[in-house]
Formats: C-alpha cells, structure tokens, sequence
C-alpha cells in the first residue's frame, strides 16, 4: 500500500538511482497494454481517452504495444498543453509511428466521440495527480465512458478518483479493471473493479534508502515573514562550548529563522563569540540544572522546537534537569548527546527524534549489530518500545519510529570527526519544526551526509564539523 505523496518521493528517488521517469513509463505502458490484450481479441476495437499528464502518457505507450488491435489514441486537451517531457515525447513517438489518433478540444469536440462499437477503453486521463473535480472535457469524457458498453481498463487510478481516499468530488471513470503501478494505492481497495498491481521496475531501495525525494519541499511563500520557518531553542554547553554553538549553526544552514541557545552562563560568552547570528542566554551556574528548568521551560514554549543535549556533559545534575524539562515539555524535540540516557527512563508528553551513535544506543538499552539489516530490524523495535522516532548513525544511518523504517547511506568515514553529531542535531531540529518526526530525521541524516561528502571532496579526512555548515544549503537544492 502506497500513497500519491510517497509514490512521487519514491520515483524520484528512482530517478536518483538511475531509474528515469520515462523507463518507469515505458514499464507502465507496457503493463496496461498486457491487462488489455487478456480482455480483448485481435481485431477488436481499443480506444485510449488520454490527459495532459502522465497517466496519459502511459497510454501513449501502450498504444504502442497494442499495434495488432483496431486502436484509436484520443488525446484530451491540444498537444501543445501536454504537460510532461515524457509525455510529450511519447505523444510524438506514436504520432511519428503514424498510430490513429483524435485531437479533443480543436475541432473535434467531446460529444462527438463516438465510444459505440468499442470493445475496450483505456482511462489514461488522470491518475494521482487529479485535483478537485473533473473539469471539461474531463468530465464529459467520463460520462461518456461511463454509459459505453465497453469495457474499461483505468491506468492507474479511475480517472477523478483521489487515489488515496478512494472518494471523487465529482463524476469519475466507472472501470472494470484498474492497473496501478508499483504497489496498490489506499483509494483502490473499496472500489467494484480488479485491480492489478503491475511492478514498473523500481527496486525495493528507492523506497528503503533515503534519497531526494524524501527531502522536504524548500518552497517559501513570497509572504513570509520573520519566525514563519522556524524558531528554535538549543538547550547545550557546560563543559563544552563548540558543540551548541555548531548546533545552532546547523539549524540556521538548515533554514532557521531565529535559533535561541540556552547554556550556562559560565560559557555564554564563548558561545557567543563562535556567531553574531546566535541568540545566547546564559543560565545560573556552570552546568544544566534543576533550578532553571523553570525559567527554560518558559522559553522552549515558545519555540517551534528544541534541540537538547549537545555539550551539555553527563554531570548527576544536568541529567536531573534534563529529565526535568522532558518531564514538563510537550513540544517537539531532537534530543542528542549525553541528555539520551534520560529518555528511555522519562515519562514525556513531547516529540523526541533521538540521534544516538551506535555506542549512545546501547546505553540506552538498545541493541546494535554490524549488519545493517540487523541493526534495521533492532531500531526499529528499540523505537516502538521508547515510543520515539530513532535516528542511529553510523556508516548507514537508521531511521526509525517502529512503523517506518528509512536507511541513510550519504555521509563519509571523514565524518568521523567531532562535531558532526551535532550538526546533524542542528539539521534535524530545524526540520522537525515542519516535518513529521521520521522524515525530519531521514532528511537530516540525508543532507548532513551529503554535506560531509561535499566537505571530503575538498578537505578529505581532514575535514572538520564546521566544513559541513557551509555546505548544508547546497543539499537542498533537490528537483
Ligand atoms: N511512480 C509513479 O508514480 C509513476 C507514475 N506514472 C503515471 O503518472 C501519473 C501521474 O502523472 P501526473 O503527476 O502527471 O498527473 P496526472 O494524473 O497525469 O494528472 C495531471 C494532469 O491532469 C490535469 N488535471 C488535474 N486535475 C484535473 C481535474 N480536476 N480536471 C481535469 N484535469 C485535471 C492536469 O492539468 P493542469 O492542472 O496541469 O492543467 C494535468 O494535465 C500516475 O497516475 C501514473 O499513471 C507512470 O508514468 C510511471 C510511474
Ligand atoms: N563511517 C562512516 N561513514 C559514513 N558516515 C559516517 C560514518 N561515521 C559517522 N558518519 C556520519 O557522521 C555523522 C555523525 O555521526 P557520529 O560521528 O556517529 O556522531 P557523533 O559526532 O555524535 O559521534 C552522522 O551523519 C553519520 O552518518
Ligand atoms: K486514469
């Protein structure tokens, strides 16, 4: 079972692999055309209604594929609005293969088309990329179709279905038979038709493995303002200065508006120093502690998120007062560091990405193993009994939350250095202020190994934390 949403990023994570769009449509076509030669004879009339996108694209492939039939390509809409490359350029293959085709909308109009003596109609004219009710000549198109006597094979979806729900606003294609690629869509179960689950050619990975099309979108409204794309706290520092400061750094790359770090006052300073663009305020004391859990509570409600751990030391103390504040929070958080032995004994209302290293993992009471399909399968358990998404780095990263499972290969064993943790954290943090918990950490682990590779090209194993900041951004720039 796949959604729209999850078919696109695993298309394009296919692409990615070096899968392209136009095979997975050839593929397609390919499959649609075999449904139709078991429901027809040769010589029977085969005529194929096609949109604009690339459910009509199939169809223009799979007209190909049906040559020994009395076939008829109709497209809905002029050539010109097609709106793919690769529908565009299997349009002009069976127009350049002088296949039959109908042009609707020029001079012929939709009335006209006479779906009498068909034997069989493909409904290539929407698949998961319908929005709303079906406009004209969709929606002619369909009734149509509807009150022929043929029978009908949908390509992907029924036209005006919404692949997901199964529901249409308006009129949709009432089909036989349905065939859908790669895996069966939720909209598909109750309907009256069989559906066929054809396999298109994408491997297993492009959904397993994390790539670009499980980055979340970077669109910013012209509108935006201050604070509209993130606001959040870093509770870190005592012993250390870097870290923290390399964490809120990292959220910024990521697309922070406004980061916050909350530190003890004896490094406030040094924090500060580290960036202009910091916000520091310096808690009582030299570390993390109970009595001013209070006063950082007051401002983490504030926040559109909170990144907890990073240099924060294992003091008896600050682990008191890190399980203080998750006791009290119900935000969201990425907690890293020496603040995640507290989590698995704290009873929080928050939503925690936890970012353990493999040795972090254990003293959590989590298992690890050297496979990673193994350690996959002991991540993903370990995340439903916390009842936290888990992100476990190491060569392949794991991301899981018990449901869902993602495995991260970007990233280099120069990264090794330290620091790179907690630019993760900050990557992480600055995601989840938008993005559901797994994808915020499958993205974050995906960008900050990317980055890390970037760094390697230039500084190889020299490459330190910092290198990763300034190429965090180039990651973004996915399709
Ligand atoms: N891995 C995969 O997923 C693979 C997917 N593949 C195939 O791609 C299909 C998705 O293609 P897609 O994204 O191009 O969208 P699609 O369904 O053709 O519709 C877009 C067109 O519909 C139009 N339109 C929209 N709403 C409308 C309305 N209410 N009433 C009327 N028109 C409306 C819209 O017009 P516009 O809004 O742009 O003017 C645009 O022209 C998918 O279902 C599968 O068949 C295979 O090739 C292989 C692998
Ligand atoms: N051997 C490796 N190969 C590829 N990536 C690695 C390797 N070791 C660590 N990384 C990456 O470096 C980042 C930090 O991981 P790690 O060094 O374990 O964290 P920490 O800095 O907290 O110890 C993660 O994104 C991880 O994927
Ligand atoms: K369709």
């Amino acid at each position: 079972m796949i959604t729209a949403d999850r078919m696109a990023a695993v298309d394009a994570n296919a692409a990615a692999l070096g899968i392209p769009r136009k095979q997975l449509m050839e593929s397609s076509g390919n499959a649609v055309a075999r449904v139709v030669r078991e429901s027809v004879d040769p010589g029977d009339r085969v005529v194929l209604v096609c949109g604009r996108g690339n459910n009509g694209g199939d169809a223009f492939v799979a007209a190909r594929f049906l040559d020994a039939y009395d076939t008829e390509t109709v497209l809905l809409g002029h050539p010109e609005r097609i709106g793919t490359e690769i529908a565009r350029e299997n349009w002009d293959a069976i127009q350049h293969a002088e296949l039959p085709t109908t042009v609707v909308g020029d001079t012929t109009d939709i009335a006209d088309l006479d779906l009498d003596d068909v034997d069989l109609i493909v409904d290539a004219m929407l698949g998961t990329g319908v929005t709303g009710a079906l406009r004209e000549p969709e929606a002619t198109a369909a009734r149509v179709i509807n009150e022929s006597e043929a029978t009908v094979v949908a390509v992907d979806v029924p036209s005006g279905v919404d692949a997901d729900t199964g529901t249409s606003e308006g009129v949709a294609v009432d089909a036989d038979h349905v065939v859908t690629f790669h895996d069966t869509k939720p909209g598909l179960a109750d309907l009256d038709a069989a559906v066929t689950v054809a396999e298109i050619g994408i491997p297993a990975a492009a959904e397993r493995f994390v790539g670009p099309g499980d980055l979340p979108s970077q669109h910013r409204a012209a509108a935006s303002h201050k604070g509209d794309h993130g606001e959040v706290l870093v509770i870190g520092g005592g012993p250390y200065t870097g870290a923290p400061a390399l964490t809120g750094q990292a959220a910024l790359r990521a697309g922070c508006d406004l980061v916050h770090i909350a530190c003890p006052e004896s490094v406030a300073r040094d924090v500060q120093g580290y960036s202009e663009n910091l916000i520091v305020h310096a808690l009582d004391g030299e570390r993390f502690t109970p009595s001013v859990v209070e006063g950082v509570l007051d401002r983490a409600v504030e926040m559109d998120g909170v990144i907890c751990g990073p240099g924060l030391g294992d003091h008896a103390e600050t682990r008191e007062a890190v399980s203080n504040f998750l006791g009290g929070f119900e935000g969201r958080a990425v907690i890293d560091a020496d603040a995640l032995g507290v989590v698995p004994e704290v009873d929080t209302d928050a939503t925690l990405v936890c970012t353990p290293h493999q040795g972090e993992l254990q003293a959590m009471g989590g298992e690890t193993a050297d496979d990673w399909e193994q350690r996959a399968d002991l991540v993903a358990e370990f995340a439903g009994e916390l009842g936290h998404t888990l992100l476990v780095k190491g060569p392949y990263d794991i991301v899981a939350d018990g449901e869902t499972t993602r495995v991260n290969r970007t990233g280099t064993p120069a990264m090794t250095v330290g620091g790179t943790g907690d630019v993760l954290a900050g990557v992480v943090g600055a995601l989840l202020v938008a993005t559901e918990p797994l994808t915020a950490a499958a993205a974050g682990a995906y960008l900050t190994g990317r980055a890390g590779e970037a760094a390697a090209d230039a500084r190889g194993n020299g490459l330190v934390a910092t290198d990763l900041l300034d190429r965090l951004s180039e990651g973004f720039d996915n399709e």
